[in-house]
């Protein structure tokens, strides 16, 4: 999609926004709540038209055209599936709703709950599951039409870790096989090992995108955190004391951060912490992670 704009209501929720998925990539789209996430989705599955700009999906216009809609599978963040049914009569159901022929249906449902591994618990009541259990019978439903584009909103909210590495093996697999994916998730450590790219949403617009390593060389090159862990909580005096030293509070009253010029250390800052008779429990370096890129969009858009 390129310069897309979207408003609801009052809101101008995306403001030029483009963004292009590429043949067996896992996108993971980030940012805060509310800045578009969902409404990028409901722009690809063609529920929703641009005020401005174009939407593509497979060449087509999904929000005109079936052929791209037919492409794609949305797995949403609720289960979508009939509490009363097995999973495997569920997955029937939807097969059929899919418009599958009659004589595929069996196999694309043995398919579907192999890729997921649920073939297991496919006799029981989708009531009966766990949370992680009634998750990947969702996404079952979701391959049932082996799609080239999947969508996933929020897809391992909630769920077990077990469930979420089966998770992450399956969208491994079907990235591997060549199809697109596009996750959202606030989960900063599964937006890192499982996503070849990443794009962080902020004021409508992609505000970083690329590889997380690329990301964080980018943004940070040699730059490592110095976060000072103190003895005691600091008097205002210590307080300004820590702030002159370049220091900036956490939400942890102990902790205290600021960047190192790069690799190499701390610099003066542990003697000048001990001609301040600052009582130091701690002083170490840490490498950024995504949730320091986050922080740095967000501080430039707040
Ligand atoms: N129908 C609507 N009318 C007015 N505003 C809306 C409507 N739908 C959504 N919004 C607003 O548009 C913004 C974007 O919503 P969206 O659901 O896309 O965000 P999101 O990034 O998916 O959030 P979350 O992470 O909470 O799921 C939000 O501020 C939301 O309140």
């Amino acid at each position: 999609m390129s310069e897309v704009h979207v408003r609801l209501g009052a809101r101008e929720v995306l403001r030029g926004l483009n963004l292009s998925l590429k043949q067996g990539e896992i996108y993971s789209l980030l940012g805060r709540n509310g800045t578009g996430k969902t409404t990028l989705m409901r722009l690809l599955t063609g529920q929703l038209r641009p005020a401005s700009g174009d939407v593509r999906v497979f060449g087509g216009d999904p929000s005109r055209e079936a052929a791209p809609r037919r492409m794609m599978s949305l797995v949403p963040q609720d289960i979508a599936l009939y509490p009363r049914l097995t999973v495997r009569e569920n997955l029937e159901i939807m097969a059929g709703m899919a418009g599958l022929p009659k004589r595929d249906i069996p196999s694309r449902v043995e398919e579907a709950m192999a890729l997921v591994q649920v073939e297991g618990r496919q006799r029981d009541l989708m009531d009966h599951l766990s949370g992680g259990y009634k998750r990947r019978a969702n996404i079952a439903a979701a391959l049932l039409t082996r799609p080239r584009l999947l969508l996933l909103d929020e897809p391992t909210v909630g769920v077990d870790i077990e469930a979420r590495l089966s998770l992450h093996r399956t969208l491994r697999h079907l990235r591997d096989e060549g199809a697109s994916i596009l996750l959202t998730t606030h989960d900063l450590d599964e937006a890192k090992s499982l996503a070849d790219r990443i794009g962080v949403l902020a004021s409508g617009r992609m505000a970083e995108e690329g590889p997380v390593s690329d990301i964080l060389r980018r943004m940070f090159g040699d730059r490592r955190e110095v976060v000072v862990t103190l003895s005691r909580e600091p008097g205002e005096t210590v307080k300004s004391v820590l702030e002159r030293l370049g220091l900036a509070s956490t939400e942890n009253p102990l902790e205290w951060t600021s960047w190192s010029a790069g690799v190499e250390g701390f610099g003066s800052l542990p003697a000048a912490l001990r001609r301040h008779d600052i009582d130091l429990n701690e002083i170490r370096l840490r490498e950024p992670g995504l949730e320091h890129v986050l922080a740095h969009v967000e501080g430039m858009h707040s």
